[in-house]
């Protein structure tokens, strides 16, 4: 529940409320984004989305503390005359609407440029030329792939953190040549960020830059034939719980072998709640939100999830639970990777104190725990039924 009492900044100064108008509010860190808002502080949301189903449980009871604190809009934002006046009748624009799954950056890179770039433009543009702040959600892809990784394999550099570190301030951006169209995300929200920059030292944008370093948690993407389409190829822990759940084998891309650090999403929110309610702090900067704490190959990260959903469902795991596959036939052509993502945490630390607490073991044991509950069920009728030819 919202607290009464008031609340204050991290310099001791009472927080005032604010209209939020919160775009790609209905998806997996906006959900969860609109929950804490609403149980925890005072503050309006503009919720902007073409979908709101996981959003569903926060906008339909009247009676809820919150009711008339969020307001859904079913807005398209590639074509909407609403946008403008929508940011406009808002303190603070928070931008999180986009294609954010690899396995479209090489099949549907138009679809992917435009979303992440194009699709941005106006959002960045109304807010400038309106002088309303923005929060704009970019990626750790921006980093690409480590110095270290063109390095010989056995070179003893490989364990210098200077050669995988990635700072936010001082990293290169690297990526993959144009007929990998992989990269064509990651250039997009690359262009973005420096325009939002750019408006920032010529125009005066007040702006906050987030880098989510894999963000993981319930209500993440779907589950390909339950509540998305069969063919579909969500990011990697929905497409590992998808394999769980079916008791059919993890498939490995190109072997696991690249490194991801994964951060519970309800850690990771705590960081933009900071970032929302201290724009004295957060204003101008760029941050890396995620855990260094919880790195493992994509090969450790199928066989600890493993393990908990043996734990969690209480049926033991398959003799051979993983099989690999190459990245041509899991993703198609055009596919490339990033082969190790350590967030530095130097500047989140020193402008807003903040931390992640939750280990990989606990975030998995809690996700795969909701995936359970929500879906096990209903993968069974799905599997039960005959498949037409
Ligand atoms: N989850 C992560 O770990 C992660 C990592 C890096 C970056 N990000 C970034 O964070 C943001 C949110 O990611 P997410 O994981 O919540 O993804 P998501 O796909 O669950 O949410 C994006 C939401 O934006 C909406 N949207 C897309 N295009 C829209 C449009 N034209 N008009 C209106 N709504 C639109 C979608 O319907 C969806 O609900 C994205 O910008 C993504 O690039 C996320
Ligand atoms: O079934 C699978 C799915 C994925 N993978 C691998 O698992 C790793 C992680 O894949 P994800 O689908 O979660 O996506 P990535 O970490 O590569 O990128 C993500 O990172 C940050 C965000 O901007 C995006 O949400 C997304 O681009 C990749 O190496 C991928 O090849 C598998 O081995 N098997």
């Amino acid at each position: 529940m919202a607290s009464s009492t008031v609340r204050v900044d991290l310099d001791g100064k009472p927080i005032n409320q604010l209209t939020i108008c919160m775009i790609g509010a209905g998806g997996f860190i906006g959900s969860h984004l609109c929950e804490k808002i609403l149980n925890e502080t005072q503050h309006k949301i503009l919720a902007l989305d073409v979908y709101n189903d996981k959003i569903k449980h926060l906008l339909e009871p009247d009676s809820l503390s919150w009711a008339g604190r969020i307001q859904f809009h079913r807005i398209n934002i590639k074509h909407d005359s609403r946008l403008e006046g929508l940011i406009k009748m808002s303190d603070l624009t928070i931008n999180l609407a986009a294609i954010c799954t690899p396995a479209d950056y090489n099949t549907r890179p138009l679809d992917t440029i435009y979303s992440n770039f194009v699709d941005a433009l106006p959002v960045v543009k109304y807010c400038s030329e309106n002088g309303k702040r923005l929060i704009h959600f970019s990626t750790c892809e921006v980093y690409g792939k480590t110095i270290g990784s063109f390095l010989p394999k056995d070179s003893p550099l490989r364990q210098d953190p200077a050669y995988y570190m990635l700072k936010e301030d001082a990293s290169p951006c690297i990526f993959g040549s144009i007929e990998k169209q992989r990269w064509s995300y990651a250039c997009a929200k690359q262009l973005i960020e420096r325009l939002v920059y750019a408006e920032g030292a010529e125009n005066g944008l007040e702006f906050t830059i987030v880098r989510p370093f894999n963000w993981i948690g319930p209500r993440m993407d779907f589950i390909p034939g339950v509540d998305g389409p069969s063919e579909g190829v969500p990011r990697v822990l929905a497409c590992f719980s998808n394999a769980l759940l079916r008791r059919e084998p993890l498939k490995l891309v190109d072997g696991g072998e690249s490194q991801r650090t994964f951060v519970y999403i309800k850690d990771a929110i705590e960081a933009v709640l900071l970032m929302i309610e201290n724009p004295s702090r957060a204003n101008g900067h760029i941050f890396n939100v995620g855990n260094p704490n919880n790195e493992v190959t994509v090969r450790q990260l199928a066989e600890m999830m493993t393990a908990v959903y043996a734990n969690v469902s209480g049926e033991p795991a398959l003799e051979k639970p993983t099989v690999d596959v190459s990245s041509k036939e899991f993703y198609g052509e055009g596919y490339d990777d990033s082969d190790k993502r350590i967030p530095d945490m130097t500047i989140i630390n020193r402008q807003l104190g903040w931390n992640p607490k939750t280990s990989l073991w606990d975030l998995l044991d809690s996700t795969l725990t909701y995936q359970h509950k929500t879906y096990a069920e209903a993968i069974k009728k799905v599997m039960s039924q005959p498949t037409t030819s």
